[in-house]
């Protein structure tokens, strides 16, 4: 069965929306909720596929689960549970999945990384640095069927660790594992972004005591059992860029909830790129185009204006295929550079078919020359969440049917995103078929 988008174009998107919560902040908490055996209520939890199948993990595991996707309230109780680290299995097509870990580890002593835990198709995205980690910890790992088997004694052992690079979901895991560890660790080169922090506002809730969140340096004092409570998920900063970008592709006028805006300085700078004003007041953001998008001259002559993607505080990665969307309808020409990802600009052509001008340099660059004449067309997603999203933003600015196929990552990190751009003004639809649309 294939999700296919099809989208009537060419409508000035309108209105208000106020954004879901951040699946990359939402799952790491789902997964640290394993580490506490009291009660955890969290508000604002997203219906997304990535939430429902960490949900059927609790379940299969014997935990309470009582969730209401309309008031966005999870009611979770992780008691009388069992693992079968040989016989169970986790989820795949997602890098949370990896996240599961250190909860089983505190749980069972066992626990496992199954072969496809890569997610989005952006490149290598090794687990290397996820198996060090556990074995700083004293982990034992070793190759089992369809992944990898993890063994660990009673209490992990605290340690100093230093990564090679600042990874997202590495550093969380590090947090997972020393948060009940038998003394103090320190992770140098640890990940900043947003959600991070979020995380680490819900560990430090549960009592974790984490020194240093949102800096590139974390102190972990581990404790001997973490309590339960209750948390709030806030706005996911790619949605409200996600929706704002959608208002001044379509050169409409889009306001979105945002009570994080100390958060935007480069994503506003960004959008500016592309002569797209991003106000903040009162807790909503607004993107405002005078005229129509333009790419700004930079003063250095002879140079291409670039948008430069990597780990926090840099413009973060995923949202790089929004604004080559807003870079293929911009007039001008404008250099992207994926920093992080090795694949994360194969779709170029798939904007061709849409007669937009982008030429993958090499596999971390791609230059638009966009504001060319645009026509609708059936192109295909990649199995990367935000290029079906960049897909359809252009399909969207465009009069006339479009069909993005294999749109289904989409709901990954997106609940009820048709039904929210539908409310806007949007023209679209899901189609779930064995065959083409
Ligand atoms: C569930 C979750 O939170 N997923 C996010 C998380 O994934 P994730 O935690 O998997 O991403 P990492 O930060 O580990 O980076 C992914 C891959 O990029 C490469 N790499 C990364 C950074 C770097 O400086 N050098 C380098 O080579 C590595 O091959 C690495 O495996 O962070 C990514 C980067 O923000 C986001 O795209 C994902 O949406
Ligand atoms: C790449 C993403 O997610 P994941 O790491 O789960 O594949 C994303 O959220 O854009």
């Amino acid at each position: 069965m294939s999700s296919h988008l099809i989208v009537h174009g060419g409508a000035p998107l309108k209105g208000r929306v106020t954004p879901s919560a951040n699946k990359n902040a939402v799952l790491p908490v789902l997964c640290a909720t394993l580490l506490t055996r009291e009660p955890v209520r969290l508000r604002g939890v997203p219906d997304i596929t990535d939430v429902r199948k960490i949900l059927d993990v609790f379940r299969s595991l014997g935990s309470s689960v009582s969730v209401d996707f309309e008031s966005g309230i999870l009611d979770l109780h992780h008691r009388d549970t069992r693992f079968d680290p040989v016989q169970d299995r986790l989820p795949e097509e997602m890098r949370s999945s990896i996240m599961l870990v250190p909860g089983l580890l505190a749980r069972f002593g066992a626990a496992r990384i199954e072969d496809d835990v890569k997610g989005c198709t952006l490149g290598a995205r090794e687990i290397d640095p996820h198996v060090e980690v556990f074995e700083r910890f004293g982990a034992q790992v070793e190759r089992g069927g369809h992944g990898l088997l993890l063994r660990a004694g009673a209490a992990l052992r605290p340690n100093h660790h230093w990564t090679d690079y600042a990874s997202v979901t590495t550093t969380e895991n590090f947090v997972l594992c020393a948060a009940l560890a038998d003394g103090t660790s320190t992770l140098m080169n640890a990940a900043s972004e947003p959600h991070v922090q979020e995380f680490c506002q819900f560990m430090a809730m549960l009592g974790a005591r984490i020194e240093g969140a949102g800096t590139s340096r974390l102190a972990i004092h581990g404790v001997r059992e973490l309590g339960g409570g209750e948390f709030s998920f806030t706005e996911d900063f790619h949605e409200v860029v996600t929706f704002l970008a959608l208002g001044a592709i379509t050169g409409g006028d889009v306001r979105v909830k945002n009570s994080r805006p100390d958060q935007f300085p480069l994503i506003d700078r960004t959008f500016a790129k592309f002569g797209v004003r991003v106000l903040h007041d009162d807790g909503w953001s607004r993107a405002v185009v005078d005229g129509k998008l333009k790419v700004k001259e930079p003063f250095t002559p002879n140079i291409l204006p670039k948008v430069e993607a990597a780990p926090w505080p840099y413009l973060p990665v995923d949202l790089l295929p929004i604004f080559v969307a807003l870079g293929v309808k911009a007039e001008g020409s404008v250099m992207f550079w994926n920093k992080v990802y090795d694949g994360g600009m194969c779709w170029t052509t798939e904007l061709a078919k849409f007669g937009a001008h982008a030429f993958q340099s090499d596999p971390h660059r791609t230059v638009t020359f966009g504001g060319k004449p645009l026509a609708p067309a059936e192109v295909e997603s990649p199995y990367i969440i935000r290029v079906a999203i960049a897909l359809l933003m252009v399909a969207a600015s465009i009069p006339g049917k479009s069909v993005i196929r294999n749109a289904a990552p989409v709901r990954r990190a997106h609940p009820r995103f048709a039904e929210n751009i539908t409310r806007l003004g949007a023209q679209v639809e899901w189609v779930e078929t064995c065959a083409k649309p």
